[in-house]
């Protein structure tokens, strides 16, 4: 599939006013966002991420490196390029507040030169598709904050740009709103093939909707992946057993030589066991260990890693190795 968003070795130091240190925010980065394509951009607090995001949006000038935007250099040629892009920004910035919901859409549809009539219907389409009928005369200042996300969203449509940069679209939103601008998100770049970089601490909105991550931790990339890639990979094999007895020291013993993450809760009756194995053979392992004193299994679960933890551990892992190289 066609590449709309290409960023080659990237780079951007801020010095600070006062102290005049240098600081890296973005240690050159390279990735590509194909066309109809939701990525996730990660990375925990200070990590380069909005650095990232407002040098593809125009709006921090890089020190070096190349942003192609659907193949328009975007420092060559700003405008062409930046016409491509919308940024729906924290607090929507996108929207007037003090016009309505129909003003802000007939506004930005205006503003694209149609007729009235076209800009009615466009607007009346985009009014229908995002729910927000019932809601057309209100204030935006007046909308809640999942009705306002929406909104800011329909606007980004109606740029007719191809890449909408989100960041953190739903934040401060209950659990059905959320849902809801997911699924809106999820049509905007199935149904209307617009590609979306979203940038969010949700790591539940993040394994919902996006079929990609890319993970930035001190300004690098460290991960650059399929969600369903990084599940597996993570994929602990952990299992939580419910014993029907107290296990041996000679059992416990061999349990700790064999699996390096495990955990035992005594219990006479029932006794709590979590183990991580390493590879799924060696469940056969675990199990000669509990035969031997004929310990009873009243139950066995088997435990799925989320994103959220997948996140941790990438991003941990590399912190670990930075420790590492810097001792
Ligand atoms: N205008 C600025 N002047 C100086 N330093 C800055 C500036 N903007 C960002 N930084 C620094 O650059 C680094 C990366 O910041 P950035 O805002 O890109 O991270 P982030 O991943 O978006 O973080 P967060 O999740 O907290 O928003 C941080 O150390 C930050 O303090």
């Amino acid at each position: 599939m066609e590449q709309i968003i290409h960023v080659q070795n990237l780079k951007k130091s801020y010095k600070k006013r006062k102290t005049k240190e240098v600081i890296q925010a973005v240690k050159g980065i390279s990735f590509s966002v194909r066309r109809g394509e939701i990525l996730g951009l990660l990375g925990p607090n200070g990590a380069g991420k909005s650095t990232t995001i407002k040098m593809i949006c125009g709006l921090v000038k890089p020190d070096s490196g190349i942003i192609q935007i659907n193949g328009i250099n975007n420092q060559e040629k700003r405008l062409k390029a930046l016409r491509h892009i919308s940024a729906v920004l924290e607090g929507n910035r996108n929207l007037y507040w003090r016009l309505t919901v129909r003003e802000n859409l007939e506004y930005f549809a205006g503003n694209r030169g149609f007729s009235r009539k076209a800009v009615t219907e466009q607007v009346d389409e985009l009014l229908d598709e995002f729910q927000l009928k019932g809601k057309e005369k209100e204030l935006v200042n007046r909308l809640s904050r999942g009705m306002q996300q929406k909104l800011a969203i329909a606007v980004a449509m109606l740029a007719d740009s191809e890449v909408i940069l989100l960041d953190e679209p739903t934040l401060g939103l209950d659990v059905e709103t959320s849902y809801e601008v997911r699924e809106l998100l999820r049509k905007v770049a199935n149904e209307h093939q617009r590609t979306i970089i979203i940038s969010s601490h949700d790591m539940d909105v993040i394994q919902d909707i996006c079929e990609r991550t890319v993970i930035i931790n001190n300004g690098e990339i460290v991960t650059n992946d399929k969600v369903e890639n990084l599940l597996k990979l993570f994929d602990v094999r952990a299992y939580s057993l419910t014993l029907g007895n107290l296990l041996s020291d000679n059992q416990q013993t061999l349990l700790k030589k064999k699996f390096a993450i495990y955990q035992y809760t005594p219990d006479t009756y029932q006794s709590k066991l979590e183990v991580e194995l390493a590879k799924s053979e060696e469940i056969y392992e675990l199990f000669d260990i509990l035969k031997l004193a004929r310990t009873p299994v009243e139950a066995i679960d088997r435990k799925t890693v989320n994103f959220e933890q997948v996140f941790l551990k990438i991003v941990k892992g590399e912190q670990q190795n930075e420790k590492l190289k810097s001792s």
